[in-house]
């Protein structure tokens, strides 16, 4: 046989066993499994046998693959996903709180921050220790924890009397929230068939956005109750919590870690609900096979965070999943969504509460455009859709720094420097141009205005208990505002580009959305195999938060050393080496079964960009009965 030839045994035989489920058998002839995928085939087979030429044969596969999805597998992703609407409420809704709490209880900006980070924090730990549970104990009894300390922290934080409590409630809901982000897409992935499971577990991020843009209406209709509105913010996460709570106790546990716990009864009635009218004999055995093919490989002694890492495919794996996840963070998401009030400003919005009010519009924006991301997961892959939003998201926070860089270069000159009343603090009066002041924290910007050149300027201090005014002189009341004929500037600077940072906040979220926001949690769910793959999540998931923590928190800070735009810039430049990263290390998934998934890590890292050219073939193989057709152009192979 030619060598060409040879390869084209090589091929078929690997897109033949790829259909059937199977791993490709390093030096085994296929055997007992491919028999019995063989027989699911015949089924296929048969039918197609009465449609003519490639164009039918495709249609059977089709259908084959797409026969109808059970209600009970969108239930189960929908109850699940609960988790996630409950992690997007959880973290988006604390902003708008914090306004109210910090007046009630007299917060200094050191508790408003511990109450802020202290979730992302202990989500973090969780995540990271949520693998041994999930491993342990199953994905089902993962989620029904995470559901009861959502439903006990929103409790405590609805009834808390102090700080200390607050913090508290504050800490369980965090740790929820960390082993809901990563039980529930692999819950999802592992119950959903193949041509659904990007979907489906996309909708998880759907929900995140959606608990996100929820939270923000939430904290805008309650802005108005000044007592104890953040009780209603904060409390009512419980409702959704105990939803998800009972639904689970009536859904079941995953096939994948059943099989794995040698449950294997249970395992292949939960599967055959699942599956509704489809076969589950291949699908069975190939996950059954699958776990011992693993465990004759990598063995099953030590910590498999250590088997991960000393087992090539999985330490690549690894390698692509945290990346992913590392870059969603480094590309600035939380950013935009924490501080796009402060943003929206800069873009000339100088009412409050119209700023938290436009904030909900930025964070329905980042939910629509979720969705958009769930239609095109499974009709563009997960490669693409990857790539693109990041390069859109890449351009978008270059006009966002760019449009913060004009604004900077024609910032207003500070022309008056008012003398401050005795025992005042003086210090926002050193600064000479309008965006030093706008970066203190501690001052803001008063000036008239002439037409449309800015006059009289100045920079005094902000009174501490309302960034609406300043701590004293002419901006010191709205009274003064009116008779002085001044405007209040408290973290933005009047300018004429401000219609910039608008359309770079629209233009992030309509390229972040679809892809860079549910592509890493998608990929992490299918790109470990069964024993890696609660160890996979918990670590991907915890790289998450940290980057999480790590990006948002240093934002104000990062703006007064670097400013704003070189913030920007600096997520354009993480954001960049992000596109690198994708190109060259991130496989296509779509449509491979979560136990073929593993043997596209078999080669050496990143060298997917190599393969590129070949992605245009569309090439499918199926063995009927001994012989080879070659479904896209009709040609029988010779194979066999
Ligand atoms: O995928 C989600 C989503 O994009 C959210 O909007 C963001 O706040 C999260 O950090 C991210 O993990």
């Amino acid at each position: 046989m030619s060598r060409k030839a040879s390869e084209n045994v090589e091929y078929t035989l690997r897109s033949l066993s790829s259909l059937m489920g199977e791993r490709r058998r390093k030096q085994q002839e296929p055997d007992a499994a491919s028999t019995a995928g063989e027989r699911s085939l015949l089924a296929a087979a048969e039918s197609s046998a009465s449609l003519q030429g490639a164009g039918g044969g495709r249609a059977a596969r089709r259908q084959f693959q797409q026969d109808e999805t059970p209600a009970f597998v969108y239930v189960a992703a929908v109850f699940s996903a609960l988790g996630g609407f409950l992690f997007g409420y959880d973290t988006g809704v604390v902003s708008g709180a914090m306004l109210l709490l910090k007046r009630q209880l007299s917060l200094d900006a050191l508790w408003q921050e511990l109450l802020v980070s202290s979730t992302v924090g202990a989500a973090a730990v969780s995540a990271l220790a949520g693998g041994a549970l999930n491993g342990v104990f199953g994905r089902r009894a993962a989620i029904l924890l995470a559901s009861a300390l959502f439903a006990a922290g929103s409790a405590v934080l609805a009834a808390a009397g102090n700080r200390e409590t607050l913090l508290a409630g504050r800490l369980v809901v965090g740790l929820g929230i960390g082993i809901a982000s990563m039980t529930v897409p692999v819950y999802i992935a592992e119950v959903s068939p193949p041509n659904l499971r990007g979907r489906l577990v996309t909708i998880n991020t759907l929900f995140i956005t959606g608990g996100q843009f929820f939270a923000s209406v939430v904290d805008g209709a309650f802005s108005y109750l000044q007592k104890d509105g953040w009780r209603y913010m904060l409390g009512l996460a419980a409702i959704p919590a105990v939803i998800q709570f009972f639904g689970f106790l009536f859904l079941p546990e995953s096939p994948r870690w059943l099989i794995q716990k040698g449950q294997t009864q249970k395992a292949r009635r939960i599967l055959s609900q699942m599956r509704g009218n489809q076969t589950i004999d291949e699908e069975y055995d190939s996950i059954k096979n699958n776990i011992e093919e693993e465990e004759k490989e990598v063995g099953s002694a030590g910590p498999v965070i250590y088997r991960m890492l000393s087992y090539p495919p999985t330490r690549r794996a690894l390698i692509v999943g945290c990346g992913l996840q590392m870059f969603q963070q480094l590309s600035g998401i939380n950013t935009i969504m924490y501080y796009s009030a402060t943003i929206l400003q800069m873009s000339g919005v100088e009412d409050d509460r119209l700023a938290i009010w436009l904030a909900s519009v930025t964070a329905f924006t980042n939910f629509i455009f979720t969705l958009v991301g769930v239609w095109l997961v499974e009709k563009v892959g997960r490669r693409k859709l990857t790539f693109g939003s990041l390069a859109g998201t890449t351009v978008a926070l270059l006009v966002l720094a760019l449009g913060f860089l004009l604004s900077a270069q024609v910032s207003p000159r500070i022309t008056f420097k008012p003398v401050a009343p005795s025992g005042q603090n003086t210090s926002c009066t050193r600064y000479s141009y309008c965006n030093e002041c706008m970066l203190d924290p501690d001052c803001g910007f008063c000036y008239k205005m002439n037409k449309s050149t800015v006059i009289d300027s100045s920079c005094v201090p902000v009174n501490k208990a309302s960034t609406n005014e300043a701590a004293w002189g002419r901006c010191e009341n709205e009274t003064k505002f009116k008779t002085e004929e001044v405007f209040w500037a408290y973290n933005f600077c009047p300018t004429p580009y401000s219609w910039t940072a608008l359309l770079g906040l629209i233009l992030y979220l309509v390229f972040f959305a679809p892809g860079m926001g549910p592509m890493p949690w998608t990929v992490n769910s299918e790109i470990y195999p069964l024993w890696a793959r609660s160890t996979g999540n918990a670590c991907s998931s915890g790289i998450n938060w940290i980057f999480n923590v790590l990006v948002s928190l240093t934002f104000l800070h990062t703006a007064e050393y670097l400013t704003y735009y070189g913030a920007f810039f600096l997520y354009a430049g993480f954001a960049g080496v992000g596109l690198l990263f994708i190109y060259g290390c991130l496989p296509e998934t779509k449509g491979k079964k979560l136990e073929e998934i593993e043997s596209l890590f078999d080669n050496r890292l990143c060298t997917c960009g190599a393969s590129d050219s070949d992605e245009g073939r569309y090439i499918e193989y199926i063995r009927v009965k001994g012989s080879n057709y070659h479904l896209s152009d009709n040609d029988a192979s010779d194979v066999e």
